[in-house]
């Protein structure tokens, strides 16, 4: 960070919009807004084709907006890209380099192209990658690669950080180094925006989460919110008995399970198992289960499925 830069945030996007085909075409982001500070993470989930990569693209400054307005530390980074890029880290998903070169060399070649790099050496160091500097890329494996391609993205000491599933094909032992590295960077003052899939990585790396749904942000905010806006869960056998009005909560009723969500899981499931102690019902395979970050994503990714599915279930709201 420099004196320019100390007191902005890194990113920031406003009512971002990104057809295809013009401004009659295909939609992919629809109107998205975020910031990234100084030293911080922000992981950007969701469903395939949910429109990460369109919107990042636009930050990353290789595509323009439709409209809207994205800033890079204080830059256009599609109209200012010659100051906007020096500082930036990309990694995406394919790095796309020479293969006949060396570990080394593309990382000497790569080095070449930036102002002030850090030394080649350092930057194979932190991703572990010093061992196979002479291994000619085409023979490293898919999860090396995906190392070197971090590496790459780290050279030039960048401001702003954008990894594109950073750990997708690496064994535990690299996920974990990468984790780490990751959480380097954002205590150096690093600003990080990873997309990924994995939601135990998100909320093990992520200061916030953005969820991307259709081409809109449909949850964001740190883990803990977007879980507390989603209700536990008491699933159990339909018994032959119909179930009591349990205050707060909205049961569904299949033939063979009952579901039910609750804001307060203890006070739900204290009513629900009195009525069955007083009545003497056995709930068969009764579960309890908090939110989770999985279960809030699922839920947006459901959701349309859930609609449909409302032809098929009985639903009755008991607030
Ligand atoms: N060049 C293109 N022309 C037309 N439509 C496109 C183009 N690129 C992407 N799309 C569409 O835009 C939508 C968003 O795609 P995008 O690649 O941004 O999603 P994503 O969230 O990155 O998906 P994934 O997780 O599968 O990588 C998808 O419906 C996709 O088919």
């Amino acid at each position: 960070m420099n004196a320019a830069t100390a007191g902005t945030p890194a990113i920031t996007v406003d009512a971002l919009r990104r057809s295809y085909g013009g401004r009659r075409g295909f939609e992919a982001v629809r109107g998205i807004d975020f910031r990234v500070d100084h030293g911080e993470v922000l992981a950007v989930l969701g469903t395939n084709g949910a429109g990460k990569t369109s919107a990042m693209e636009v930050v990353e400054g290789v595509a323009a907006p439709t409209s809207g307005r994205v800033r890079v530390l204080g830059y256009d980074p599609w109209a200012d890209r010659a100051a906007a890029r020096p500082r930036m880290g990309i990694m995406l998903q394919s790095g796309g380099f020479p293969s006949d070169l060396t570990v080394v060399e593309t990382a000497r070649m790569w080095a070449g192209t930036l102002s002030e790099p850090r030394p080649v050496a350092e930057g194979l160091e932190m991703v572990n990658l010093q061992q196979r500097a002479g291994t000619p890329v085409k023979q490293l494996s898919g999860g090396e690669r995906r190392r070197l391609d971090l590496a790459l993205s780290l050279l030039g000491n960048p401001e702003v950080l954008l990894l594109d599933e950073p750990t997708t094909g690496l064994d535990p032992e690299s996920r974990r180094n990468t984790w780490r590295l990751i959480s380097r960077l954002r205590a150096a003052g690093t600003a990080i925006v990873l997309t990924m899939h994995y939601l135990h990585e998100a909320e093990e790396l992520a200061d916030r989460i953005a969820i991307l749904h259709c081409g809109a942000i449909v949850r964001s905010g740190s883990v803990a919110e977007i879980v507390a806006e989603h209700p536990s869960r008491i699933t159990f056998a339909t018994p032959p008995v119909a179930i009591p009005e349990l205050a707060g909560s909205t049961v569904h009723t299949s033939a063979t399970t009952t579901t039910v969500h609750t804001a307060d899981l203890q006070g739900t499931l204290t009513e629900l198992l009195s009525w069955a102690a007083e009545r003497g019902i056995r709930l068969e395979s009764l579960r309890a289960s908090t939110a989770s970050l999985e279960s809030a994503f699922l839920a947006v990714a459901g959701e349309e499925h859930a609609a449909s599915a409302h032809d098929t279930t009985h639903e009755r709201s008991l607030s």
